[in-house]
């Protein structure tokens, strides 16, 4: 098994912490998202203790879970967060996260977006072109306040991950050129509702290798002291989130070896250190339990049909993704190559190709490393209620999320009279 310490196999039956996950099913039904605090809490700490006496903040990327219960135990532990949205905004808010630890970015932000978050006063926004600045100058003005605002810079860096999820090359979407950026921030006197206080990149995610965030560091270390030296008031450094983990045989950095390498990048420059790490807080943290409908055998292929698909887990059809399986329940049987797919019409709804298990129809699979980029990516298609979920804190199991009812989904449709 990789990077899952909470989730172990005792005599061939597969736990989450202290709670078999065959009780999960019975109890919560399948499919079903399980998490496990302790892992969540372990891994939030290895950040924090990284850090030792740094002046740092972790700005958790909401966007990778943003399940309430996660929120709020992140809030609990001090963590800060990074927001992509009002819709975000709203759910940390009520997750009791403090403004003052709230970083927002994104490239279309709008202007009803930036009302609420400059009226809830968070801590910055990270600005992603000329025009962002200038809608946010003008809110600003109008609401009587000054936006607290990093640029995120482009620093054109090869994150050598995949295409869909690299931000940080000059092609992309994401950020300001570094050379447009610095004219920027030198021309801060156009814009007297703005306070440049920070300094922000993100250059993509699932990285497994340290050489691209020492690249992306040293270009924005060399600008913040331009800044400094032109006595810009630039108080910290968000290097964003990014930090891969192991879903199969990637081996990325420690989290003790990523923080360390940031950390040098900084030197001596003093200024707060802030990170958005998302992923490799939340992503080995969780799997989807799914239940196997029906085997199926074709003179080709062998198909598991389970009860999770592309709309609950949609990494493997997206992106190709790699997401382990484990059967809940190891049998002594033969082995037999199966195609793990779900029930909806699509033949890229696949969970994983070519898996080696001894199973039986009505047996419990885990999906593995689901919990970031799981089901906050899930949808509807084919009309499918979104899946539960649970925490397991030792030997409680607590409903985090009910399962969506179908009335749910159709509730603010309307029928036109005839
Ligand atoms: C601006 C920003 N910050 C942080 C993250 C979190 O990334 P990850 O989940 O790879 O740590 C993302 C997503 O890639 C992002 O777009
Ligand atoms: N959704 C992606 C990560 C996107 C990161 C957001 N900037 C994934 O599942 O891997």
């Amino acid at each position: 098994m990789s990077d899952f310490p909470h989730f172990e196999y005792q005599q061939n039956a597969l736990y989450v912490e202290s709670v078999p996950l065959e009780t999960i099913a019975s109890k919560f039904g399948t499919p079903c998202y399980v998490y496990s605090r302790a892992a969540l809490i372990t891994t939030y700490q290895a950040f924090e203790q990284a850090f030792a006496d740094d002046d740092f903040l972790i700005c958790y990327a909401v966007k990778a879970n943003s399940n309430l219960a996660i929120l709020n135990l992140l809030v609990r532990l001090g963590s800060g967060f990074d927001i992509v949205s009002g819709g975000e905004l709203q759910r940390v808010i009520k997750a009791g996260g403090d403004p003052q630890k709230i970083v927002f970015s994104g490239v279309g932000k709008q202007a009803d977006e930036m009302r609420m978050a400059l009226a809830t006063d968070i801590l910055c926004f990270n600005v992603e072109s000329a025009a962002e600045l200038q809608l946010l100058n003008q809110i600003a003005a109008a609401m009587n306040k000054v936006a607290p605002v990093s640029l995120r810079v482009n620093p054109d860096v090869d994150a050598k991950t995949h295409p869909y999820i690299s931000t940080g090359l000059k092609e992309n979407k994401f950020g300001i050129p570094l050379e447009e950026a610095e004219q920027i921030y030198f021309s801060a006197d156009q814009f007297p509702h703005i306070r440049f206080t920070g300094l922000d990149c993100h250059i993509g995610s699932q990285l497994t290798e340290l050489d691209p965030f020492t690249q992306a560091g040293e270009k924005l270390v060399s600008l913040l002291q331009r800044l400094k030296s032109g006595n810009q008031q630039i108080t910290h450094l968000d290097l964003g989130g990014g930090l891969g983990i192991r879903y199969s045989t990637e081996t990325p950095p420690s989290i003790q070896t990523y923080v360390n390498a940031l950390r040098k990048t900084l030197g001596t420059n003093k200024v707060r250190l802030l990170i958005e790490p998302g992923r490799s807080l939340v992503g080995n943290a969780g799997l989807l339990l799914t239940r196997t409908i029906y085997l199926k055998h074709t003179p080709d292929r062998h198909f598991a049909i389970v009860d999770a698909a592309m709309n609950d887990l949609m990494r493997p059809s997206l992106y190709n993704a790699y997401h382990e399986i484990l059967p809940v329940l190891k049998r002594n049987g033969d082995l037999c190559n199966y195609q793990v797919v779900g029930p909806v019409c699509e033949t890229g709804d696949f969970l994983g190709h070519d898996r080696k298990f001894s199973l039986e129809a009505a047996d419990l699979l885990a999906v593995m490393s689901a919990g970031a980029y799981g089901t906050s990516m899930s949808s509807n298609y084919n009309t499918r209620p979104r899946a539960a979920e649970v925490m397991v804190d030792g030997d409680t199991v607590h409903l985090i999320r009910a399962r969506e009812t179908i009335d749910q989904l159709t509730a603010s449709e309307t029928i036109l009279p005839a």
